[in-house]
């Protein structure tokens, strides 16, 4: 089975702007509601692709109301955690540039993390445990290293997307995936890249830490994916980008159902790939025949190889 974790969902508020007018009024053009946070969205995405997910995680009041109706209209299983706040409210700014404004969570107690933990006590072998996302203020930042190593007591395989300390803090744990993008994997190592020639050594890196797969994401600039024994290089397809918030989940995603397929490595990254594009092209997130598609502009180069 595959379970998300999403500690800080979201209801996602897209607004449209024709130009982005500092200090007065702003109106938009369009704008619309959805779900939102990266555990869900790789649930929401993984359903598109035909796979099944429960996503668990903390939610709250009318928004998280709202989250949990519309993903279990979608078909999504979910059991979260009901905490008393709101869950927040994330804005989602495009005009000339896309901006973003994430809120901050409703108030998570030590029961509420007992509550979870319990949870994951059923994880099995061969499990799919995705953490995802920020970690509430009001949660120990060792959060996803404590529940990464529980699950690979228990030989599930851990997926892991997030940035900052508590990022850091699971790598040494060993996750079996893990996805910055270039922002967040320069933040790791504190410098900036600029290329995916830029990002091998410190792919290398990290892999030497015991990960088994760690994807770094480029935007429209093309992807990596080392592993073992190969560094790989995928370009991105060429197309419109309509929204890319989910983008990267949707990466997550693929990924997943790649390997809950038996696609192979090159194929797996690919579809994972795949799914990230045929996300930013479209308003919402990927549909399987899209993803289809685009797999055929992607073309995978080695870009190391242990010999
Ligand atoms: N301009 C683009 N053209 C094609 N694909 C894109 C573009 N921007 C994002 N993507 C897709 O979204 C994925 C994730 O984008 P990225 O911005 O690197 O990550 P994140 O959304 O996690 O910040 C990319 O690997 C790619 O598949
Ligand atoms: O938990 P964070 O880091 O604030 O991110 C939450 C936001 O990220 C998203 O999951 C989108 O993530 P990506 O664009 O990286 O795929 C939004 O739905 C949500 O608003």
């Amino acid at each position: 089975m595959i379970y998300t974790v999403t500690l800080n969902p979201a209801l996602d508020y897209f607004v449209q702007l024709e130009q982005w007018n500092e200090g007065g009024v702003n109106r938009s053009t369009y704008d619309h509601k959805a779900p939102g946070g990266k555990g869900i969205n790789v649930s929401r995405v993984l359903k598109r692709l035909g796979h099944e997910s429960e996503a668990l995680g903390f939610i709250g009041g009318f928004t998280g109301h709202y989250v949990k109706e519309v993903i279990e209209q979608e078909q999504v299983s979910t059991r979260f955690i009901q905490v008393n706040g709101d869950t927040r409210i994330n804005v989602k700014i495009k005009s000339d540039t896309e901006s973003e404004i994430n809120g901050a969570s409703p108030e998570i107690t030590e029961e509420h993390i007992e509550q979870l933990k319990q949870q994951l006590e059923l994880l099995n072998e061969g499990d799919v445990l995705v953490l995802a996302g920020s970690v509430p203020a009001t949660i120990p930042a060792d959060i996803y290293e404590v529940l990464c190593t529980e699950a690979r007591k228990k030989k599930a395989d851990v997926f892991v997307d997030s940035s900052g300390e508590p990022m850091n803090k699971v790598l040494k744990h060993k996750p079996t995936f893990i996805k910055p993008n270039h922002h967040e994997l320069g933040d790791l190592f504190q410098v900036k890249l600029k290329t995916p020639d830029d990002a091998v050594p410190y792919v290398r890196e990290l892999l030497a830490k015991g990960i088994t797969y760690v994807l770094v994401s480029f935007a429209g600039d093309g992807a990596i994916l080392g592993t073992t024994d190969k560094i790989l290089f995928a370009n991105t397809p060429k197309g419109v980008v309509q929204n890319s918030v989910g983008a990267g989940d949707s990466v997550v995603a693929g990924f997943i159902a790649a390997k809950a397929e038996q696609m192979d490595l090159e194929q797996s990254f690919k579809f994972a790939v795949a799914t990230g594009s045929a996300t930013a092209f479209s308003k919402g997130f990927a549909t399987r025949e899209d993803v289809e598609a685009l797999m055929k502009e992607i073309n995978i180069v080695v870009m190391e190889r242990d010999e």
